[in-house]
């Protein structure tokens, strides 16, 4: 199938270069001069897993490319995926702007039938908008031209996007075009493995899915978030906590991390944007989603707070090191990261951070910019040398098994602050380490 992806950022190059990969003509186009060239070049602007060597492999085989050029991506594709951001306005609802610009660009240019799939996450309705987008620019230039605007959100992770795309739990699409039905099962057939993952609804449901698998996994993570810190307080552990809820199948063991809060280019926003529409288009208060946010947004003040305990509010002439600048670990992403917060509030009160990150230094220093008391280290360990304590708020692989021994030698004093419980209290505590994690 010839497909155009409009958007190459972690949604839409991923989805580009996943349906190439199973023998579709994918052409993605970004109004990014900048992205566009670099990728046509072999260069990959995001840190994801296993990306670059299909993007390689696709672009070889001739089923991938890219372009700046509207005209030419509405005329290549049958199906144009909309997969462009939807990042949060001020009064926190998704600005659609990128979305009904993209819907504009395929109005103005299609001259032939065409199925138009929102991947973008959009509030209930936004099909509706991007609909009457496409036909107003077609009535602009006299154009009778059928077309069909699906729903279809996307549920990658960012860190484990490709695999998530390329084995999905469920391809949610949203429309009751029968014709474009036809279309969707035959391009999601590559992806079902061994049973059938299409679920069909109408576009407003589908357009609401997106939010309420957010929403829920976001209560989970503050759920136990609270119950952590209360365990903390009550001296129980919420690690043996977590497993043994999670042995109870209606519980499950994901998504049930204790840490320094939930963040990321999605839950916050989503979050956000779900009781703004609840708000604004319904007249109702979410009452159970509006505490979710709450809780996260205290939850990042947790870890500065102990280490404020520790030190003292004042912390000019205290030095820390800090493991982890990305939201999470595999991604180089900085949107909305813990760490933002905790650099904050230890540069805020005086002291010195030397902050390490396996794949977000470049985009941590973009994001942060120059802040005077914060600098960079080339490793982790380069990190640590004269530091108050080690502060941790990225779960990277690399920091699961670091040597104790030489973080001791390293530090003033052995004191660890962990955000995401990587190790055994019990353990370090036997090795001479003042151990802080979060409700343990
Ligand atoms: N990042 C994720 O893990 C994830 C997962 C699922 C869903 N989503 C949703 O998918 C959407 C995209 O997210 P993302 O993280 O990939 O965004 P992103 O910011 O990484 O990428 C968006 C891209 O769209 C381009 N763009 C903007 N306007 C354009 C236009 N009019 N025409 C062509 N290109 C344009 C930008 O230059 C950018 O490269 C959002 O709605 C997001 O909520 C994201
Ligand atoms: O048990 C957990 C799990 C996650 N997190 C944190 O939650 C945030 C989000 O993590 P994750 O969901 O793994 O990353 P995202 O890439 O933001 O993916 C989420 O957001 C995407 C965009 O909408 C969706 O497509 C995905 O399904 C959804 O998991 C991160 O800060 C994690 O550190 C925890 O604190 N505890």
């Amino acid at each position: 199938m010839k497909i155009t992806v409009i958007g190459t950022g972690y949604v839409g190059l991923v989805s580009g270069a996943c349906l190439a990969d199973v023998g579709n003509d994918v052409l993605c186009f970004d109004t990014d001069e900048g992205k566009v060239q670099g990728l046509r070049n072999g260069h990959i602007h995001i840190f994801e897993p296993g990306l670059k060597e299909i993007v390689e492999r696709n672009i070889q085989a001739g089923r991938l490319s890219f372009t700046t050029d509207a005209k030419e991506a509405t005329e290549f594709g049958l199906l144009q995926f909309i997969a462009v951001g939807t990042p949060p306005g001020e009064d926190g609802s998704a600005d659609l702007q990128y979305v009904l610009a993209a819907a504009r660009a395929i109005g103005q240019h299609m001259t032939d039938y065409r199925v138009v799939v929102d991947k973008s996450t959009v509030p209930v309705g936004t099909g509706d908008k991007v609909t009457a987008a496409i036909a107003q620019e077609l009535a602009r230039r006299d154009a009778k031209i059928d077309f069909a605007v699906v729903s279809n959100p996307e549920f990658l992770k960012e860190g484990a996007a490709v695999e998530d795309f390329m084995r999905p739990d469920r391809v949610v699409v949203g429309t009751d075009d029968d014709h474009a039905i036809t279309i969707m099962r035959e391009l999601y057939a590559p992806f079902q493995r061994n049973r059938d993952r299409f679920v069909l609804m109408d576009r407003r449901s589908a357009e609401l899915t997106k939010y309420a698998a957010n929403a829920m996994l976001a209560t989970r993570i503050s759920f136990i978030n609270e119950l952590a810190n209360l365990a903390e307080r009550l001296g129980a552990d919420i690690e043996s906590i977590r497993k043994g809820i999670g042995s109870d199948p209606r519980i499950g063991y994901d998504f049930l991390y204790a840490g320094c809060g939930y963040g990321g280019s999605c839950f916050p926003k989503d979050v956000q944007a779900l009781l703004k529409t609840a708000r604004d288009d319904a007249g109702m208060d979410l009452h159970v989603l509006a505490a979710v946010e709450q809780a996260n947004h205290h939850q990042k003040r947790v870890l500065p707070a102990k280490i404020r305990a520790r030190f003292g509010e004042q912390l000019a002439g205290r030095k820390f090191a800090l493991w982890g600048l990305a939201f999470k670990s595999n991604t180089d992403d900085m949107r909305e990261a813990p760490s933002l917060a905790m650099v904050e509030a230890l540069v805020g009160a005086g002291a010195q951070v030397v902050a390490y990150d396996p794949a977000a230094m470049e985009t941590a220093q973009r994001a942060i910019g120059v802040k005077p008391g914060l600098t960079y280290a080339d490793n982790a360990m380069a990190a640590l040398p004269g530091a108050d304590a080690l502060v941790i708020v990225t779960e990277w692989k690399e920091f699961r098994s670091p040597d104790f021994d030489a973080i001791a030698a390293a530090l003033k004093a052995p004191v660890i602050f962990d955000g995401r419980n990587l190790y055994d209290p019990a353990l370090l505590r036997g090795r001479g380490f003042e151990y802080h994690a979060i409700g343990r």
